[in-house]
C-alpha cells in the first residue's frame, strides 16, 4: 500500500476548506490514518481475527467506507475459502481507484465487490460481518440510526458489526485529557502545531463524534443483543455489536 507522507496541512493556509476524501487525501491516506488514529494497525489486524471467528460459509462481509481497502485485505487474508463475498463500498472515486489496485496486488479465493457509492444506499443482505471502521462519524448524525437499522436487518443471527469511531465525552475534564493525549500522539508522529490545528479546523463541520453512551443506546435500540468496546486508545474506540 502507498505510503507517501501526509503534508497536506503543513503550509499555512488562509481559508481552510472542509475536509474531503479527495485525490490529495487518498494519495497520502495510509500515512495520514496511521499517524492520526492511535491503534489503527491493531484494529486492522484484529478485524482479520474477528472475521476468522464470525464469518460463516456462503455469507457476505461488508466493509462500509473501505478507503484504500486495509480492512478488506485483513479480512480476506483471514477467511480462506468460505465461499463468501466481501462487499467494499466508498463514495470517493480516488479511494476506490487506489483500493482496486491494492486488492489486485494479492491473490485470493474470496471475490470483492468494490462499489463506488454511498453507504446509505447499500442494501445489506446475508451478512455475517459488517465493518464501519471510522466511517459513521462522517455521516450526518440524523442518518446514523437508519444506517444501523439497515445493517441490523441484513445481518444473520449471530452476525457481528464492528464499529470504530472517534469518541466524545460528557465529562469535560475527561474530554480535554483524552484530546490532549491524542494531540501528543500526533506530535510524536511528527505533525506540527500548524498541521494539527489546520486539520482540526477542516474536520470541524465534517466529523461529528458521538459518546459511547449514544452508540450503545442506538445499537441496543436496533435490537443488537450484545455490545461492548473491545479496543480503546485515548478518544478512539472500536466496538462490537452482535445480533
Ligand atoms: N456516505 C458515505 N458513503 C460511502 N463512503 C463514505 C461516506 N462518507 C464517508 N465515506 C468514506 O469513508 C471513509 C472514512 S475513512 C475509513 C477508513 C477505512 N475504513 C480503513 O479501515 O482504512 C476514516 C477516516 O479517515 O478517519 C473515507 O474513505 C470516505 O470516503
Ligand atoms: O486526524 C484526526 O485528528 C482525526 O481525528 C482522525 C482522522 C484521520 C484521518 C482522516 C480524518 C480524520
Amino acid at each position: 500500500m502507498n505510503t507517501s507522507q501526509d503534508t497536506i496541512y503543513a503550509q499555512a493556509c488562509e481559508n481552510i476548506s472542509d475536509f474531503q476524501f479527495d485525490e490529495k487525501v487518498a494519495g497520502v491516506f495510509n500515512d495520514m490514518i496511521r499517524r492520526s488514529v492511535p491503534g489503527y494497525g491493531q484494529i486492522i489486524k484484529t478485524l482479520g481475527d474477528l472475521a476468522d471467528k464470525y464469518v460463516t460459509p456462503d455469507s457476505r462481509v461488508y466493509d462500509l467506507g473501505c478507503s484504500l481497502g486495509a480492512a478488506t485485505l485483513s479480512i480476506r487474508r483471514n477467511i480462506g475459502s468460505r465461499n463468501c463475498t466481501i462487499v467494499a463500498v466508498d463514495n470517493s472515486e480516488s479511494m476506490i481507484g487506489r483500493c482496486q489496485e491494492n486488492l489486485g496486488a494479492y491473490v485470493s479465493d474470496t471475490p470483492v465487490d468494490l462499489i463506488c457509492g454511498d453507504i446509505r444506499d447499500i442494501n445489506i443482505e446475508n451478512a455475517s460481518m459488517v465493518v464501519l471502521n471510522f466511517t459513521m462519524q462522517f455521516l450526518a448524525p440524523k442518518d446514523r440510526e437508519s444506517l444501523l437499522n439497515n445493517i441490523y436487518q441484513g445481518l444473520k443471527p449471530g452476525g457481528i458489526l464492528v464499529l470504530s469511531e472517534k469518541l466524545n465525552f460528557e465529562d469535560d475534564s475527561v474530554q480535554s485529557l483524552l484530546d490532549d493525549l491524542h494531540l501528543d500522539f500526533k506530535r510524536s508522529n511528527g505533525y506540527s502545531e500548524l498541521e494539527i490545528s489546520q486539520k482540526r479546523s477542516s474536520l470541524e463541520h465534517v466529523m461529528k463524534p458521538d459518546t459511547l453512551h449514544q452508540h450503545e443506546v442506538r445499537l441496543k435500540e436496533q435490537g443488537f443483543k450484545h455490545f461492548n468496546v473491545w479496543f480503546q486508545c485515548f478518544n478512539f474506540a472500536s466496538m462490537v455489536a452482535i445480533k
